[in-house]
């Protein structure tokens, strides 16, 4: 067992999604990867889960798009996850709607193999907008707003493919936001990528926060202590530690956290 979390609420915010009580396994209730976390995203912040390699925090993370239904033997065991006041797995929710309301990045930047421009318009046309200068206009904009258009504007129909690493992240950021997400999952977005992309990439999230809100996992403390606003620390599926991030990293309430955050154990 690990210390009872500190803090459930991070801040006076209203919240956009509330974790309440979540147990969840994935061998249909026999062990729980997550043990009854309770915790909430204030909307338009940046949320980080940290902590050490398979205490949960990418199990959780999916948990919040409903990824894990496609694992067969896995079960919510007990609790809730509310996002804007709906809980996620009631059964009349759609688990293919709620992910066109919460987006995910992934670690491994995925485009699809078509051009930069189909890349971004592919979830608009999924949705079924088919007029030219609508879907121009959306791609032009989210690939303004993932920080990417000045340097792919003149050869939008060129393979994703060709891109660096940084930015087919940054395109995989655009067909996220193209959609106009709620909120945007990150698992560990940046650990595939080197020190002056993963800037690039930390730079955009800051902007992004503007209009989503973000939940990002991260294996680096210090990319969680520069990028977020609220901090949650898990030790073996258990939540020890949560709340604002320069509170986390500068005067955490729990032994724990801190002999993580100083790098003595995980
Ligand atoms: N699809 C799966 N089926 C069964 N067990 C899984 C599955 N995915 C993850 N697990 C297990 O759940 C536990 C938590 O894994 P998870 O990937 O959520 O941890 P994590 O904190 O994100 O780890 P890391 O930092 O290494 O990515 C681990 O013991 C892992 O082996």
């Amino acid at each position: 067992m690990v210390a009872s979390p500190t803090s459930q609420d991070s801040s006076t915010d209203p919240a956009l999604i509330n974790i309440d009580d979540l147990g969840f396994s994935y061998n249909q209730g026999k062990t729980e990867t997550i043990q009854g976390v309770s915790l909430h995203c204030p909307e338009k912040q940046v949320t980080a889960f940290i902590g050490p390699s398979g205490c949960g925090k990418s199990t959780l993370l999916r948990c919040i798009n409903r990824m894990n239904d496609l694992v067969e033997t896995s079960k919510i065991t007990r609790g809730s996850i509310n996002i804007m006041g709906q809980d996620i797995n009631a059964p009349d929710v759609d688990a293919i709607e709620l992910r066109k309301q919460v987006g995910m990045v992934f670690q491994k930047y995925n485009p699809f193999p078509k051009s930069i421009y189909e890349n971004v318009a592919y979830g608009l046309r999924i949705q079924g907008i088919k007029n030219k200068s609508t879907l121009d206009e959306a791609v032009e904009r989210a690939l303004k707003g993932a920080a990417l258009w000045d340097e792919v504007k003149d050869r939008l129909k060129d393979s994703a493919l060709g891109l660096s690493g940084g930015q087919q992240q940054r395109l995989c950021i655009a067909r996220t936001t193209a959609v106009s997400p709620k909120v945007i999952l990150m698992d560990e977005p940046c650990s595939a990528l080197d020190p002056i992309a993963t800037a690039k990439v930390e730079e955009l999230i800051s902007e992004l926060r503007r209009d989503f809100t973000i939940v990002i996992v991260t294996h680096s403390m210090q990319q969680a202590s520069r990028i977020s606003d609220n901090t949650a620390f898990f030790y073996l599926g258990e939540l020890v530690e949560y709340g604002d991030t320069n509170k986390i990293f500068s005067n955490p309430s729990v032994k724990q956290t801190e002999d993580y955050i100083s790098g003595r154990f995980g």
